[in-house]
């Protein structure tokens, strides 16, 4: 399920944008005009007439850092989308590690500086760059959609992986929201942060709907009646080679006599269940709950969900 959108009737201006690194640093100035003025950024601009997009970031380096690029990748594209403008931004993202020559400041960025990653100043950057610069650091090639109101106000954005997605393995897992009255069986995931209960593997061969049957009828002694499939969702992990597809089931079992207790679960009444410490956030309980069938799609990293992006069935 890839979960980009398609544009069409849009224009589009070709823009580049090169993070400069080195060990764990960054180098990044900030603008003084045009574009995001005021704002800590990497370099780049505008792709000129007659000019590859390539030529257009190693141009814009040398004129907005004063360094000579000695070799650059490009990693990533992002559009960049106005609230009621049929233009898109479309920035070609470069990764540059090998460059020669001094820092020298322009009139366009000042002060440059070299960052520690973990002290990037994201609250004075575009609100995009911390859900795309961890495809940067791991280099995994990306392709992202952001929709601003204003420069500093996003309505929506999209991340996914281009390169590997299709080498990537996929594995197949079932998962139920229990629920009685007012309550639904939570597990704890970390401290301080609930999810559902574990994934369960669906077996080589076996169909979604007997791998649900053989979970909650062996284990729990639950008949098909009392589970319903609502949605399913892809998570893929930036880091592993592996996606997984989960088929989530809602399981009211308010009228069986002994309820089952489930590995490191405890009942919470839903009304005590903050949005705050909720894996992967409310959006997705109260779907689930409101047996409102969708599928979503979901980017990890690390701990991070760099995007989530639900659809109606
Ligand atoms: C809208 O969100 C943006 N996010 C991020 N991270 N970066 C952005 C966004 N919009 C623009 N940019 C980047 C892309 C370019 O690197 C610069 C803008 O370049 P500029 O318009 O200044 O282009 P130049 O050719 O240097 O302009 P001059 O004609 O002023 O020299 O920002």
């Amino acid at each position: 399920m890839l979960p980009y959108p398609v544009f069409e009737g849009y224009s589009r201006k070709l823009m580049t944008l090169t993070m400069i690194l080195k060990n764990n640093e960054i180098l990044l100035g900030m603008k003084n005009r045009g574009i995001g003025k005021g704002k800590w950024n990497g370099f780049g601009g505008k792709v000129e007439p007659n000019e590859t997009i390539d030529d257009a970031a190693i141009r814009e380096v040398k004129e907005e850092c004063g360094l000579d690029v000695i070799s650059i990748e490009k990693i990533g594209i992002i559009e960049f989308e106005y609230s009621g403008s049929k233009e898109l931004l479309e920035g070609h993202i470069y990764l540059c590690k090998l460059f020669s020559g001094e820092i020298i400041e322009s009139d366009e960025m000042a002060p440059i500086k070299w960052y520690k990653i973990e002290d990037t100043p994201c609250d004075k950057m575009w609100i995009d760059h911390k859900f795309w610069f961890p495809m940067i650091q791991k280099q995994i090639p990306f392709k992202a959609h952001f929709k601003y109101l204003n420069d500093d106000t996003m309505l929506d954005s999209t991340i996914v992986i281009i390169s590997n997605s299709m080498k990537k393995s996929r594995k197949t897992f079932v998962n139920f929201v229990i629920k009685k009255e007012n309550q639904i069986l939570l597990c704890n995931k970390i401290e301080g942060s609930k999810c559902l209960l574990k994934h369960k593997p669906v077996r080589n061969g076996e169909s979604i709907e007997n791998s649900a049957i053989r979970y909650l009828e062996w284990n729990y002694g639950m008949t098909a009646e009392q589970f319903q499939k609502i949605a399913v969702v892809d998570i893929e992990f930036i880091d592993d080679s592996c996606t997984q597809e989960i088929y989530f089931f809602v399981v009211d079992v308010t009228k069986l006599i002994n309820t089952p207790l489930i590995e490191d679960s405890k009942w919470v009444n839903i009304s005590d269940i903050t949005v705050e410490n909720l894996w992967p956030d409310y959006t997705f309980l109260s779907k689930l709950l409101m047996m409102e069938p969708f599928k979503a799609y979901f980017l990890i990293n690390e701990d991070n969900i760099l995007c989530s992006k639900y659809y109606n069935n």
